[in-house]
């Protein structure tokens, strides 16, 4: 059976973001979710209010017993802290000389502004992970530490890609959430060449963990078969739905409904 989804990210104490969030999307799209936690949050829909990365080795310990026995077709990376954990990551997907396809979503900082991934730790990141990707899903933030250029419009955003894929990924989603814009544009550039998803930007607070529901349903496509222009496709109206049916819950940014496929009303 296909659909088996590794995923290696954070854990997200308030349930909206992270390895939770991950599970749930995976889960909610017919998939089989494993994971391989790379750091604890402390963490609400107000803020983090403390990180606790994961022993490196463990990290790579929880990969290697999953992969040598239930396997996967596809492994989506979130959250990492840190270059210790990065190389580790790395060094697993290597020493497995596996072809399973990676979904990278560069975590860097937090919608509330609190480090993810230690900023010296960027470049390894892009030096370590980049090369292995099947897809690479920065937001604009991620984008410009990647590439140190500024990404602000949708022109900005073709530069940044190209730039991004220089790097060794198969393809990159430039992701336009944060762009100051009522149109929203999310921009996929693969060896084909580019597309641009257009969409509306919803109104609410409650956009929590957007970015890592993403990128989990697009892996969960991608161990399907579905192929990664049609696994954007179905994430983008996956999390669409997901943020118009929110629950409201917390006093910040709120979660999104991940399991609107299982039952419409949270
Ligand atoms: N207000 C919104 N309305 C509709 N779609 C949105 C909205 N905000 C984000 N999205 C979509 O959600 C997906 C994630 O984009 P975004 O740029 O927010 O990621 P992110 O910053 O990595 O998220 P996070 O760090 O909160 O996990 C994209 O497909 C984007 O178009
Ligand atoms: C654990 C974790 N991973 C990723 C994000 C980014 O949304 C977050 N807020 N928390």
């Amino acid at each position: 059976m296909n659909g088996r989804v590794l995923i290696v990210a954070g854990s997200d104490s308030g349930g909206g973001a992270g390895i939770q969030a991950d599970i749930k999307a995976v889960s909610a799209l017919n998939a089989f979710a494993m994971t391989a936690i790379a750091a604890l949050t402390a963490q609400n829909t107000t803020g983090v209010y403390g990180v606790l990365p994961v022993d490196p080795a463990f990290v790579a310990l929880q990969m290697k017993v999953v992969l040598e026995d239930l396997g996967a077709d596809s492994i989506k990376i979130g959250m990492l802290a840190n270059a210790a954990v990065i190389e580790a990551v790395a060094g697993e997907y290597e020493a497995r000389a596996i072809n399973v396809p990676l979904v990278v979503d560069p975590v860097m900082v937090s919608k509330s502004g609190h480090f993810l991934l230690e900023p010296d730790a960027v470049q390894t990141l892009r030096k370590r992970l980049l090369p292995h990707a099947e897809l690479v899903t920065p937001n604009l933030p991620e984008a410009e530490a990647l590439t140190d250029i500024p990404v602000r419009n949708l022109d900005d955003m073709r530069r940044a890609a190209e730039m991004i894929r220089t790097f060794g990924p198969k393809a990159v989603l430039l992701k336009g959430g944060h762009l100051e814009d009522e149109r929203l544009c999310d921009l996929l550039l693969t060896e084909d060449g580019e597309e641009v998803f257009e969409g509306r930007r919803i109104h609410t607070p409650h956009t929590h963990g957007t970015g890592c529901t993403l990128a989990s349903a697009i892996a969960a496509g991608v161990a399907q078969g579905l192929g990664v222009r049609d696994s954007v496709a179905r994430a983008r109206a996956y999390v669409d739905e997901a943020i118009r049916s929110a629950p409201g819950f917390g006093h910040g940014h709120g979660p999104l409904n991940h399991l609107h496929t299982v039952r419409p009303f949270p």
